[in-house]
């Protein structure tokens, strides 16, 4: 898909980008300042609504820069925004550091916008799903990490 047609709902930001050529995220930006106290969230505008046809989602990421310099994530992540929503695109950040505040301003780039194609199956409710070499293990049942011993 080449184009999806986008709103600006707030007309003095610009419309989200990619940073590079070929980078898979379009950079969201917050339409408000925002301070997210130590361990607090807050669902922020972004000014943008988008129609994505059925047969694709957008998907809201984190920026890794963000969340590596001050904790800075998304609550819900990946966001999911369905084909057919026509509503603004918020983004529920939770600032994980337990110390400092997050401090934002309008128009700085806060989560990123992925928009991918997506399958639709429904379920057919069976009484036997079949073997496989997996079976029921999970949760670690292949093996722990060195940290897990440690505790
Ligand atoms: O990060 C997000 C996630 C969702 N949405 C919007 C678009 C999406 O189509 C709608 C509903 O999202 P979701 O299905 O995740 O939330 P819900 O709690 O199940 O709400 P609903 O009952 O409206 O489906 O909210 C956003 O703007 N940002
Ligand atoms: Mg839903």
């Amino acid at each position: 898909m080449e184009q999806i047609r986008a709103v600006r709902l707030d007309k003095d930001l610009p419309l989200p980008v990619r940073a590079h050529p070929g980078d898979a995220g379009l950079d969201l930006m917050t339409t408000t300042d925002v301070y997210l106290a130590p361990g607090e969230r807050a669902l922020v505008g972004t000014g943008l609504a988008v129609a994505i046809p059925e047969g694709w989602v957008g998907l809201v990421h984190p920026r890794s820069g963000l969340a590596a310099r001050s904790g800075l994530t998304v609550v819900n992540a990946p966001g999911t925004v369905d084909a057919g929503y026509r509503g603004e695109i918020k983004v529920c950040l939770l600032n994980t550091d337990l110390s400092q505040p997050v401090v934002l301003k309008r128009g700085d780039r806060i989560a990123q916008l992925l928009v991918q194609r997506v399958e639709l199956p429904v379920l057919m409710e069976v009484e036997d799903l079949g073997e496989s070499s997996r079976g029921a293990g999970g949760h670690g049942s292949s093996g722990g990490v060195s940290a897990w011993q440690a505790g």
